[in-house]
């Protein structure tokens, strides 16, 4: 499926605008991005429930639609699965998978008891809607979507009603089905740890706009700029000033060669890539190529979060606070000096707000 150039106004507001992308067979891309960004209506502009004001539509290859050309919902070989999935409560489950099937009674049962299968309810056939759980009705929905093999799959946060636990387990499920049947997915979400686990290209949106696509590895650890960051994690941002192509920082010089003399770079560094080192009378570790100077800092609270303590510091330097995490319970009095390093190679540098002209 390719979309190209969409853009959707409403109301003399562009809601989505110009927005490419291509999903390959086989593959789940997701759209990820916060609230009112313009997610669903891209979805729904591709399932052909609303149109696009201009940009193409096209599916294996034809164009399904521009802004003279329009072929229906229902011939886009397009599944849906939205978060209100709303299965028919007169329709046993059978009845319900079966829906959207063609061909011969023996034919649409057999691919209804293979999915049912698929999904362990096959016991459920012949129940209603309202005699299955909500995580159940969830499993039949997604079967329902796939069950006349639809080339694309569009799914609108489908997982956002369920509770946490079940909701790892059927997103789990999910996956291995759509990868199964092969169609090419589309997920709208606006949770990194979803499109982190589903995902195998992320778009991420912003303002209507595609700020940054690619492998969840690759967003993660380069990402286009500060908010693109700190989407995903909890940030630390160090502010300095370019002089001489330098930046000098509590934790040594960085080189920052594109940005003119006198302008603001944030170094953005996230709390697992700093590491603690004891205070040894006064003094710290000595510097190494991998992260540089150490720089001296307080301990101001320290929190244990489960899987990870959480220890946020005063720098010595400038005052400024750094937050670090660190996978096992390390609960440091505050008041307690320390030394943090950085992990230069997790190191982004981006030029500071007001400061993005001069880059
Ligand atoms: N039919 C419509 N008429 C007018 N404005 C609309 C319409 N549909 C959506 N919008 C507006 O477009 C913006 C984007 O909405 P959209 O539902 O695409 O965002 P989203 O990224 O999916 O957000 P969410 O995750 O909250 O669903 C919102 O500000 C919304 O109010």
């Amino acid at each position: 499926m390719e979309i190209q150039n969409i853009i959707r106004v409403f109301g003399g507001r562009t809601v989505v605008d110009d927005v490419s992308l291509k999903v390959m067979p086989g593959q789940v891309t997701c759209l990820l991005g916060p609230s009112g960004c313009g997610k669903s209506t891209t979805l729904r502009v591709i399932a052909g429930v609303d149109m696009q004001d201009s940009g193409n539509i096209f599916i294996d290859g034809n164009l399904v639609c521009d802004t003279v050309f329009r072929v229906p919902p229902e011939r886009r070989s397009v599944g849906l699965m939205f978060q209100d999935f709303a299965l028919f409560p007169h329709l046993s489950v059978a009845e319900n998978v079966a829906f959207g099937l063609s061909g011969s009674r023996a034919e649409k049962r057999r691919r209804v008891e293979q999915l049912l299968e698929r999904v362990d309810l096959l016991g459920h056939i012949d129940d209603y809607p309202h005699q299955l759980s909500g995580g159940e009705q969830q499993r039949v929905a997604l079967v329902r979507a796939l069950a006349p093999r639809p080339k694309i799959m569009l799914m609108d946060e489908p997982f956002s009603g369920l509770d946490n636990r079940l909701r790892d387990e059927i997103r789990d499920d999910t996956l291995s089905v759509l990868k199964e049947e092969g169609a090419a997915v589309l997920l709208v979400t606006h949770e990194p740890d979803e499109a982190m686990r589903m995902a195998d290209e992320i778009a991420l949106m912003r303002h209507g706009k595609i700020a940054q696509q690619g492998a969840p590895y690759n967003i993660y650890n380069a990402p286009v700029d500060r908010a693109a960051a700190a989407f995903f994690s909890d940030i630390n941002v160090i502010r300095g000033k370019v002089k001489n192509l330098l930046t000098e920082t509590a934790f040594g010089q960085f080189l920052t060669p594109a940005m003119p003399d006198g302008s603001e770079v944030d170094i953005i560094i996230r709390p697992q890539h700093i590491r603690i080192d004891f205070d040894r009378n006064g003094r710290g570790p000595n510097p190494t190529p991998e992260t540089g100077v150490a720089a001296r800092a307080v301990v101001e609270r320290a929190r244990f979060m489960g899987s990870e303590s959480l220890v946020e510091f005063r720098m010595d330097y400038d005052g400024t606070m750094l937050k670090v995490t660190v996978p096992a319970v390390f609960l440091p009095r505050p008041g307690t000096a320390m030394w943090l390093m950085i992990r230069r190679d997790r190191c982004f540098v981006f030029p500071a707000p007001g400061h993005e002209r001069a880059a």
